[in-house]
């Protein structure tokens, strides 16, 4: 038997980026001859071991076969005559199809070292239509790499492949973990072009691909329609190594811009309000985690109330903390706080202007939560006016610490 490393951590290596995971290819041996020798098998459907001690994936080389819709629609064929070019060439990209063997010798039948150069996300061959996760794999690959653009002949493919319906099959799960993992990655909003270019997101995130085109005032928006200002939102919450709750929120805050009646464009009066059905909608389809669930509702809400923050009030700051369930969540208000911050960043020359709103905000958060609930519960005659009284309480607190902070003019504290 002769074994191969391949895949991904072939491809960051020359790339010289680190590896994340080894997967070996098996080639010329049998699934008895791979436990004899004490390789552990993982799954009944294919013939994937892991190494005694390493714990690396050994595969034996295999061919693949759709013979139905869906995940178990496949037939694999694994026998010591599958060589490794048969194996290589059922995989999706070609800088994905290149293997090493143990005298370092690179094995690279399909290109994938001159797409690496010219940095060109190019399938292997027919076989990559066989599988419709790999449509999101390429999105996610063209926001991980910088500069990496798709041949046109696989958007070609990937569009054929959207047409004949491939896409609506994908389970949510896989949906969800493929676009979370291109959230994470350095250019988010690489993903969703090659995601529309293909006709996947209007698929997909419908709701997202609505933003496309959709005009806003110019004076706030220099950099023109929604779909471009929710990319520099995304691509400055991932500078910044925001977390997946926070880019998902980016993401998710402008979708009632696009259902505004086309009468009120460029204004979007109640984006806000007319967002939330459509994030929930998103949420439900992919089973979002609830942690992402709760930060997207939060910010497609209350976001503009964050900018016009230097204008509110002590009493209605408060109440944005208590909408904003500051006092039971402050940690996730602050991720909020980040949310707002993107928005406002992820804008035509804005990218590196002033956002004293997060710290007026965090501010008024933490004078506001010094306030002792108990207490003043405890000191209320009648029960009835608790809760009354303990917002006047933290107003009180917001007032007195925002008499100390120059940015807020005489008239707001009143
Ligand atoms: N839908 C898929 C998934 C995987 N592969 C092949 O299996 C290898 C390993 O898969 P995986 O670890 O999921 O992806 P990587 O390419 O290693 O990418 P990542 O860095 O995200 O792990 C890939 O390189 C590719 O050759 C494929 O052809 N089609
Ligand atoms: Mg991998």
């Amino acid at each position: 038997m002769k074994i191969y490393l391949v895949g991904g951590a072939v491809r960051d290596a020359l790339m010289g980026l680190p590896m994340k995971d080894y997967d070996y290819v098996v080639v010329g041996s049998s699934p008895a001859e791979m436990v004899a020798k004490g390789y552990k098998q993982v799954g009944a459907d294919f013939p994937v071991f892991l190494h005694p001690y390493t714990g690396d994936e050994y595969a034996l080389a295999r061919t693949e076969r759709k013979t139905g819709a869906g995940y178990h629609g496949f037939s694999v064929y694994a026998a010591p005559d599958v060589t490794l070019e048969d194996d290589l060439s059922r995989r999706d990209l070609t800088i994905n199809a290149m293997a090493v063997d143990d005298r370092d010798h690179i094995i690279d039948p399909f290109g994938g070292q001159a797409d690496l150069a010219a940095k060109v996300l190019r399938h292997v061959g027919p076989a990559f239509a066989e599988d419709p996760v790999r449509i999101l794999r390429v999105a996610r690959f063209a926001a991980r790499y910088d500069g990496f653009s798709v041949a046109p002949e696989t958007m070609a493919l990937m569009r054929g492949m959207v047409e004949a319906g491939e896409v609506d099959a994908l389970v949510p799960e896989r949906v969800w973990q493929e676009l979370s993992r291109g959230l994470m990655e350095a250019k988010p909003s690489r993903m969703l072009e090659v995601l529309f270019e293909c006709g996947a997101l209007h698929r997909l995130l419908p709701e997202v691909a609505r933003l496309h085109g959709v005009p806003q005032p110019l004076a706030h928006h220099p950099e023109g329609p929604v779909h471009i200002h929710n990319n520099l939102v995304l691509d400055y919450a991932a500078k910044c190594g925001a977390s997946l709750e926070v880019r998902f929120a980016c993401l998710m805050h402008d979708l009632g811009k696009g259902v505004t009646p086309s009468e009120s464009w460029p204004s979007h009066p109640d984006h806000e309000g007319l967002g939330l059905p459509l994030v929930e909608a998103v949420c439900d389809r992919y089973k979002v985690p609830s942690s992402c669930r709760e930060l997207a509702m939060l910010t497609c809400r209350y976001h503009t109330h964050v900018h016009r923050a230097l204008e509110l009030r002590p009493g209605s700051l408060v109440k944005l903390l208590s909408n904003g369930d500051a006092f039971r969540r402050p940690e996730r208000f602050t991720e909020f706080l980040q949310a707002c911050r993107c928005d406002a960043r992820g804008r035509a020359g804005k990218e590196e202007s002033a956002y004293p709103q997060f710290d007026l905000m965090v501010q008024a958060m933490t004078a506001a939560r010094s306030v002792n609930a108990g207490e003043v519960a405890k000191n209320t005659e009648n029960k009835a006016f608790i809760p009354e009284r303990i917002h006047e309480a933290r107003v009180s607190a917001v007032k007195a610490s925002m008499r100390q902070n120059p940015l807020l003019k005489e008239e707001h504290l009143v």
